[in-house]
């Protein structure tokens, strides 16, 4: 019998094209759950990924994988949602918002009617127009709804400083805050390197604003760029998405960048957006309310106003 520590940890993961299958991957790299359950659209190329899939648990860790449905969620901890169609060469996360939206309510409404009482997590884009559609058609508590928001932002910030600051990324503490998109901003003015300000770092190498300020635009691009090289991204959403169920499987009260419901932080309420919470089993059990500068409080309430105008047009 398993102590409450030891509770069988289940996940369904709804999508198992390149974000989802790199997902569950990494889940059985790193002891992520006891079992996955896959559901997407096409069988048969699921049932192929499990086949694939299963052949390294040998050489990894126990974990139960396969094929299912909806009903599957009625006992699962986590539903983790990476279906969609991705984002074309050229086309905004924003444009994709109302194909998006139908296909989540075709995946929340059974998931919801199996009697599933874990925690949503999304990473489909636009990933916090979805995130708050997805509280918004579940009618769960928000805390219970969590997407990557700016997760993979705030790794490709820190991957662009670490070599231009010449450090190691694990020295930079440093996040993209906003819209997972075009209005994201880089929270420079409490950043630091290797435990020091950023901006106080950058007088001394040489750095100017304008090398910070186009440092903040490539990690804007980033997605795009690799999309127009290679037709997706997904190696980074997968890590985060894996570092977030864990933090939600294991109870691990990890502070990461998410798709978080503001509830009057920086004058805001009502809307998801990228901003740093503390996630546990009980999904977002704390959203942090960052010591920002008012320009960057400008940036959020920003970027949270051009949000609000789509999701309204969206309904
Ligand atoms: N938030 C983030 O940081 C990132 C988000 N994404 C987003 O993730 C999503 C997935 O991207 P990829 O995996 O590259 O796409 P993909 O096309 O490789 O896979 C999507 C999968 O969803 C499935 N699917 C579509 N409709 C479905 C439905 N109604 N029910 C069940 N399954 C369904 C498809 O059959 C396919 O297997 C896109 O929205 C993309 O923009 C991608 C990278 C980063
Ligand atoms: C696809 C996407 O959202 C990204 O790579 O940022």
């Amino acid at each position: 019998m398993l102590n409450k520590a030891e509770k069988f940890k289940k996940v369904i993961l709804v999508g198992d094209g390149a974000v989802g299958s790199s997902y569950a991957f990494s889940m059985l790299q790193n002891n992520g759950a006891d079992e996955m359950v896959i559901v997407d659209l096409k069988e048969d190329h699921v049932r192929g990924d499990v086949l694939d899939l299963e052949d390294v648990l040998p050489m990894t860790s126990p974990m139960k994988l396969r094929y299912g449905s909806y009903q599957d969620a009625a006992d699962a901890d986590l539903v983790v949602i990476t279906a969609g169609v991705p984002r074309k060469p050229g086309e905004t996360r924003l444009d994709l918002v109302a194909k998006n939206a139908r296909i989540l309510e075709s995946i929340v409404k059974p998931i919801v009617k199996s009697g599933f009482h874990g925690v949503f997590l999304v990473s489909s884009n636009p990933v916090d127009i979805l995130t708050t559609i997805t509280q918004e058609i579940s009618g769960f508590p928000r805390e219970r709804v969590i997407g990557t928001g700016t997760s993979l932002d705030t790794s490709r910030l820190q991957v662009a400083l670490a070599h231009k600051f010449d450090v190691s990324t694990q020295n930079i503490d440093a996040m993209i805050l906003g819209e997972h998109g075009d209005s994201s901003f880089a929270a420079y003015d409490e950043a630091t390197v290797e435990g020091r300000p950023l901006r106080m770092v950058a007088m001394e190498k040489n750095i100017s604003d304008d090398d910070l300020a186009q440092i903040e635009v490539d990690v804007r691009r980033k997605g795009g760029q690799i999309i127009g090289l290679k037709g997706a991204t997904f190696y980074g959403v997968a890590i985060s998405l894996m570092r977030l169920s864990k933090a939600i499987l294991y109870n691990q009260n990890v502070v990461m960048p998410v798709s978080a419901p503001l509830t009057g932080q920086y004058g805001l309420k009502d809307i998801y957006i990228g901003n740093p919470a503390v996630i546990n089993a009980s999904g977002i059990a704390k959203v942090i309310e960052e010591p920002l500068s008012d320009n960057e409080i400008d940036k959020m309430k920003k970027s949270a106003k051009q949000m609000a105008e789509i999701v309204m047009a969206a309904k």
